[in-house]
């Protein structure tokens, strides 16, 4: 049968990108991306704002929604100090396939850990599963639909401390507009808009940066 996208992806990464080499993986899939076919990587620009995000954050523990072929997942991973851990979960089994061979191929397969499954499932087995007991920063860029009530269940679970940085993807377009609502009007949050664009395109899109001040914080004193 032919091939999927993220295959014909994975076939260019493999052809143009030096192993070992995480830039030459990343470049690679933004050639493959504004030249051959469009795919929903956070692409290169609102990448760069990621990038500062996480060199500003340098968390210990990362939890990113949403893996699809990798491309963010290593856009972090390259960045995180040794010991430092990523997990990030995939809905889709095909998708998760090729992006554990995109982060072996950039030699970060030992920084991250990829699980199948949904966020709504996954989440409530972090500590259990994974000792994780709080994240220092998450990067949702899942079904935005989906974006404010696993937020909502983070916070439930405690998974969240003072400082907690969440980072959220296409809070344009495609939209998040609940999520947005909320973390803008909502006492327990600081939120900002970095402006950008949809990944290799004109249209706009943008990141909303929400910075957790602690749980008390919004209740009453
Ligand atoms: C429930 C659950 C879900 C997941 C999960 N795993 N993988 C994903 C991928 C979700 N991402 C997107 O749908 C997405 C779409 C566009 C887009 C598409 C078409 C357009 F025309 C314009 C923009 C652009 C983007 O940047 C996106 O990120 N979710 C993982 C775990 N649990
Ligand atoms: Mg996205």
């Amino acid at each position: 049968t032919r091939s999927s996208r993220p295959q014909r992806m994975l076939a260019h990464v493999k052809r143009h990108a030096a192993r070992g080499d995480p830039q030459s993986v990343i470049d690679a899939i933004d050639y493959f991306c504004r030249h051959k076919e469009w795919a929903m990587n956070v692409g290169d620009e609102k990448g760069t704002i990621l990038d500062s995000v996480v060199c500003e954050v340098s968390p210990g523990a990362v939890l990113e929604l949403g893996t699809y072929c990798g491309y963010s997942t290593m856009r972090i991973a390259r960045l995180l100090a040794p010991g430092a851990r990523l997990i990030t979960l995939e809905f889709n089994p095909a998708n998760a396939a090729v992006a554990r061979q995109v982060i072996a191929w950039a030699g970060l397969e030992h920084k991250v850990q990829l699980v199948e499954g949904s966020s709504g499932d996954l989440i409530p087995q972090m500590r259990e599963k994974f000792g994780i007991d709080s994240f220092d920063l998450v990067f949702l860029d899942h079904w935005k639909d989906w974006y404010l009530p696993d937020t909502r269940l983070m916070e439930e679970l405690g998974l969240l401390h003072k400082g907690s940085v969440l980072l959220a993807d296409n809070v344009i377009c495609p939209g998040a507009p609940e999520y947005l609502a909320y973390v803008r009007s909502s006492p327990r949050y600081d939120s900002r808009y970095f402006k950008s664009h949809l990944e290799y395109t004109y249209v706009e899109d943008g990141l909303e940066k929400s910075v957790f001040p602690g749980a008390s914080a919004g209740s009453r004193p």
